[in-house]
């Protein structure tokens, strides 16, 4: 270091505990806003960053307070800051946390800053032993998000970096103690590897809550999205999605000269089924319907819901006969096998309207629109019926 840079690892240790305390403020101040499945997470995440400064504070305290306080207790609530960012982790992700492969490295800390801080001092072995076990937390946080994470989503690297970079630091910190133990005589000895360790740790929990925010924040916005094209109840697509993607599919059904068909599928006498069982059978029946549904069509068919019990299948590169094959499909799966709503077992039947992209169509409605109007003809000529669009070929299917 040149003779004239001043570094004092106490006051890098008090200015990175009041950034991390200050980032775990605002984090706390923005943990009501995030979706119901990320607060767990975000609990933790502020516990960590609450934790931490409280950890190195007392390591500032080393030589002025006992030793239990500024070692042992100091290592131990780092150690759980640490355990806390990873399960921070392991809820966004909403895996179940497992604490056993973060519990084992905080006893190792806790137990080697006991026995080489209190009942044998060796500073060099509890260095080492304690590097390494925080370390070792640290990494298991890094895979927890990196398993997880989408590809795409460049911003779990944030995160993901510091935590390894961290973990990285520490490790480093236990080789280096390793090959030259006289290289740390002291924890506030100024070398690279101390100005490493208690500089570059006190900033990145500050960039890794950043990150944390940030994946909040994201998390947020996709499921605003989601819950702006997603029917509440069935978790289909709803009629707004279905209106988009349907216009989108046209276009692209045109530009490729390829067919597209829709089947307006609507469940006879649905209205009986509330009168009967009640509205939650009612609301029941809605969800085995799409699942049923689901379970007959291909991998890039879409299925939305129109509004009550009428329901949408958006079928790229269909022709009118494979449409009017599947709409059957459907339709006798539902004939041959009742519902089952809790214990009871109620048989269901659909009408299907099928229509096909002709050239006359403009609008994506106008085609939805040819659908329905096979629809009601189906539910006119009796119900339990599959009735194709005149302009897509009629067909009628009465058993
Ligand atoms: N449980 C439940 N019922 C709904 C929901 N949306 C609409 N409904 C009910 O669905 C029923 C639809 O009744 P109708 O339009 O008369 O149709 P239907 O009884 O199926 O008769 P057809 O279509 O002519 O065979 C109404 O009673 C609505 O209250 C919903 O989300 N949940």
């Amino acid at each position: 270091m040149s003779p004239d840079w001043q570094f004092d690892i106490p006051s890098a240790l008090l200015v990175g505990a009041l950034l991390t305390l200050l980032i775990g403020l605002v984090l706390m101040a923005v943990a009501r806003s995030v979706p119901d499945a990320v607060r767990p997470a975000v609990r933790w995440w502020v516990v960590a960053t609450l934790v931490q400064p409280a950890g190195f504070v007392l390591i500032t305290l080393r030589g002025g307070a006992p030793a239990w306080a500024t070692v042992v207790l100091a290592n131990a609530l780092i150690a759980f800051a640490f355990v806390a960012y990873a399960l921070a982790l392991h809820r966004f992700f909403g895996s179940r946390a497992r604490p056993a492969p973060l519990l084992a490295p905080w006893l190792v800390v806790v137990a080697g800053s006991v026995w080489w801080g209190l009942l044998v001092p060796d500073l060099t072995a509890r260095l080492v032993v304690v590097s390494l076990a925080m370390a070792a937390i640290l990494a298991y946080g890094a895979r927890t998000l990196y398993r997880h994470a989408h590809r795409r989503d460049r911003l779990h690297h944030v995160v993901g970096l510091s935590f390894a970079a961290a973990g990285g630091i520490l490790a480093y910190r236990a080789g280096v103690l390793l090959v030259d133990p006289a290289r740390v005589t002291g924890v506030f000895t100024l070398n690279h590897v101390q100005i490493l360790t208690y500089a570059v740790g006190g900033i990145l929990p500050v960039v890794a809550t950043v990150g944390f925010l940030l994946m909040g924040n994201e998390r947020s916005a996709r499921e605003l999205e989601r819950a702006a094209r997603v029917d509440y109840l069935t978790d289909c697509y709803n009629r707004r999605a279905i209106e988009e993607l349907g216009a989108r599919m046209m276009a692209a059904a045109r530009r490729h000269g390829m067919s597209l068909a829709v089947l307006v599928i609507d469940l006879d006498h649905f209205k009986r089924i509330n009168d009967e069982l009640g509205h939650a059978a009612g609301d029941e029946a809605l969800v085995r319907s799409v699942e049923r549904i689901r379970d007959c069509l291909r991998a890039d068919d879409l299925l939305g819901r129109l509004g009550g019990e009428e329901f949408v299948v958006l079928m790229p590169n269909t022709d009118s006969a494979s449409a009017v094959a599947a709409a059957e499909r459907i339709r006798e799966n539902f004939n041959a096998l009742p519902l089952v709503l809790g214990d009871v077992l109620r048989p269901v039947t659909l009408s299907i309207g099928v229509a096909v992209l002709a050239p006359a169509d403009r609008l994506f409605s106008q085609l939805l629109q040819r659908g329905d109007r096979a629809m009601y003809a189906a539910k006119n000529a009796g119900r339990n019926l599959v009735i194709a669009d005149p302009m897509s070929g009629w067909v009628d299917t009465r058993p």
